[in-house]
């Protein structure tokens, strides 16, 4: 319906000048052509609509971001230059960008265009009634209004969740919803027509398109990188793509300063760079949903969605791609649908990942709690072993235990103070407090309220306690009955300032006193069978093995002090003949009472233990040989003048005894004992009920006695 015209002229013609340019002028027979910037020329369009009667024809310029626009009517043989239809001049002050304009066609008289282009652009234009312009651009202004709506609501949407939940990848977002409106109303000449904003981004210069372009794809790249970050995957990968934002960053800051007549030059591969900077959040998320992140898929798709129409801006802009009408929808419905999917696919996906963080976070308290008393439990159970193997009676074991579990209690409880009462186990009563000076406070509350605490005890219901009196704020008392067998008591008390004990805190408590308890039990078993290991069953005294060990261990320590020992072999004097005579029963009673009957003689120190038979050793620590033998004699003397009785009347048994002492040369406790058991055979070869002494020092003192009387 119209004849159009293109020539590229110099930039200094004036319109006198180019109306006589006829030549130069060619005929375009597409509806869009592509219009680059070059120094020093300008391009003109001539524009000659048909004849159509009774009808205002409007042509209509989409998408030319242009620094420069002048339409005329060309003026009639004989007119002056043209009339001046519209003019969208740059401002001395900087280049502003402008995409539609509409030129009404009257009286069909051509017009005459003058374009200064700011980047290579495609114009297209489309030539109708009034009514259809109207419509066409009311058409994309409303797609227009309703995108930047959907774009800038979301950002303020997402910025409010920024606020409430300061979660990084939210910020990150509302930056990119943000700049990616920013980067479309720019691209698409919207910005710079704002009344006050387009005249300082025009100031600016196009620099600040390819500044937006920068960042929003940093913000983007960074916002799918919080995700990455969020769920904890891919560690290496989120450090690339923090170091590809900043670098991202700069190079759009870079650009934002950069002259305008370099980012003609450099438009293309700064398109390049950027649409490759906002292909990365596709590679992240669609990483993610390799990785079977499922909400990475809905994230990924959509920033495809806002690849697609931001690279096809790009490439609009660096003159790859020629503009048509579905572009514009593509681009800024594009936008809007990418930034509106990927704020919920983000909500979602951080309502998800915040949950299982804060799952973690519970599971990681609450497990380093367990951890924390199990460590505390597996302290108690060593330290009572510990105790077990050094106890001599069980009830150092007890005391020792319980004492040990009033030290652990507060690391696993918080408590103020705590008490122990037992009474009537294994025959003993036990109060232990900690610390241990409240145990004058404890004791009157125990007088005060024993009724209360013998009748939880007996019911075994651990159980909290209200504060003593009226008062509200008092000390609460924590009750837990202790497994005591009855009809023996006890229980733990357990003190806190104020709040009420929970059933689990006092089931804790309960569950380390059983742990006290079963040690107790167990060591006292322990201590049990380690005596019957070592005990002679009919003389009561220590056995042969546990006896030689522990006359090692006297025979090391006094040659280590460089003191004398005296050891003494006693052996019963025919006591073959008393049990053929009188009977077994009468040699077993003998043996029995013989510990009996000489350890008054001895000291605490000193040892006695039945090396077999009829046969005793007596270890005499300190001793040397004459004190030693004169122990021998007066046991010799104690057993001699004693009459046993039996069933046929009092008997006299006697013992020989030989004495050894430690020598420098001695090796072992079998050796002593070997040498004072020969002096033993040389005390009975002499008679029997004697001592004597080892060879090697010196003949007995002692005169031998009478030879044993039946
Ligand atoms: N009643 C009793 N006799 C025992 C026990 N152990 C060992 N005997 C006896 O003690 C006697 C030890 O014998 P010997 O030491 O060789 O000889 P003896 O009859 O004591 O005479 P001399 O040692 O030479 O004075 C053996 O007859 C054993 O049976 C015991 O536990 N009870």
């Amino acid at each position: 319906a119209a004849r159009i015209e293109l020539a590229r002229l110099d930039a200094s013609m004036d319109l006198a000048e180019v109306l006589q340019q006829d030549g130069a002028f060619e005929a375009v027979s597409d509806d869009r052509i592509v219009l680059e910037p070059q120094q020093g020329s300008r391009y003109w369009l001539r524009i000659e609509p048909m004849q159509e009667p009774g009808r205002t024809q409007v042509l209509r310029l989409d998408r030319v971001p242009v620094s420069r626009l002048v339409a005329w009517y060309d003026p009639l043989p004989g007119e002056a230059p043209g009339e001046l239809i519209d003019s969208f001049l740059a401002p001395p002050s900087g280049e502003p960008l402008r995409s539609d304009f509409s030129l009404p066609l009257r009286d069909a008289r051509r017009i005459l265009v003058a374009i200064d282009p700011l980047l290579p652009a495609t114009v297209s234009w489309s030539l109708g009634g009034e009514r259809e312009a109207l419509i066409a651009s009311r058409g994309a202004g409303n797609l227009a209004a309703a995108s930047y709506a959907a774009i800038f609501a979301t950002a303020l949407v997402s910025l409010a969740l920024t606020l409430a939940v300061r979660e990084p990848a939210y910020r990150d977002f509302t930056a990119f919803a943000v700049l990616a409106g920013g980067f479309l109303a720019l691209a698409q000449g919207h910005a710079f027509e704002l009344p006050l904003l387009g005249p300082l981004l025009g100031a600016w210069g196009i620099g600040v398109l390819w500044m937006a372009a920068a960042l929003c794809a940093a913000s983007a790249l960074s916002a799918a990188q919080g995700l990455l970050g969020l769920s904890g995957r891919a560690p290496a990968l989120v450090r690339v793509a923090r170091a590809l934002v900043w670098t991202l960053a700069g190079f759009g800051l870079l650009l934002g300063i950069l002259p305008a007549t370099v980012h003609a030059q450099f438009a293309p591969a700064a398109s390049a760079v950027l649409s490759a900077g906002l292909l990365l959040p596709v590679l992240a998320t669609g990483w993610g949903w390799a990785h079977g992140a499922r909400p990475a898929a809905a994230q990924c798709l959509m920033w495809a969605v806002f690849w697609l129409a931001a690279t096809s801006q790009l490439a609009l802009l660096s003159g790859w791609l020629a503009d048509s009408g579905g572009l514009a929808w593509l681009q800024q419905g594009g936008t809007a649908l990418a930034v509106l999917g990927l704020s919920i696919a983000l909500t979602d996906r951080v309502i998800a990942l915040r949950q299982r963080a804060e799952a973690m976070q519970a599971l990681h308290a609450s497990s380093s709690a367990v951890l924390r008393i199990e460590q505390k439990r597996r302290e108690l159970v060593e330290t009572l072993e510990a105790s077990t193997g050094t106890a001599v009676e069980p009830s150092d074991l007890e005391w020792r235990a319980f004492r040990q579990l009033l030290v652990v209690l507060p690391d696993v409880l918080p408590l103020r103070a705590q008490a122990l009462t037992v009474s009537g186990y294994r025959g003993f009563d036990y109060l232990l407090a900690e610390p241990m000076k409240e145990k004058p406070r404890i004791c009157a509350l125990l007088a005060d309220r024993s009724s209360t605490l013998k009748g939880i005890c007996r019911a075994r219901t651990a159980m909290s306690l209200p504060p003593e009196g009226a008062d509200p704020a008092g000390p609460r008392l924590g009750v837990v009955p202790l497994p005591v067998p009855r009809p023996g008591w006890g229980a733990l008390l357990l003190e806190r300032q104020e709040g009420a004990f929970a059933t689990e805190e006092l089931e804790l408590a309960g569950e380390f006193a059983e742990l006290a308890f079963k040690a107790v039990e167990q060591g006292a078993r322990a201590v049990e069978l380690k005596r019957r290991a070592e005990t002679d069953p009919l003389s009561g005294m220590l056995n042969h093995r546990a006896g030689e060990e522990l006359l090692d261990s006297q025979l090391r320590a006094a040659r280590h002090a460089g003191e004398p020992l005296g050891v003494l072999f006693l052996d019963v004097d025919l006591l073959r003949t008393v049990n053929e005579r009188f009977g077994m029963a009468v040699g077993d009673h003998f043996l029995r009472s013989l510990g009996g009957n000489l350890r008054p003689l001895l000291r605490d120190d000193d040892l006695m233990y039945r090396h077999g038979g009829d046969e005793f050793v007596i270890v005499l620590p300190g001793l040397g040989i004459e004190q030693s033998e004169a122990v021998a004699e007066r046991m010799r003397a104690q057993v001699a003048s004693q009459r046993f009785r039996s069933e046929q009347g009092p008997i006299k048994i006697t013992v020989s005894l030989g004495v050894a002492a430690l020598q420098p040369g001695d090796e072992s406790a079998r050796r002593l004992v070997e040498r004072a058991a020969r002096a033993t055979e040389m005390a009975k070869g002499q008679g029997r009920n004697q001592v004597a002494r080892a060879k090697g020092f010196g003949a007995s003192a002692e005169a031998p006695d009478a030879p044993p009387i039946f």
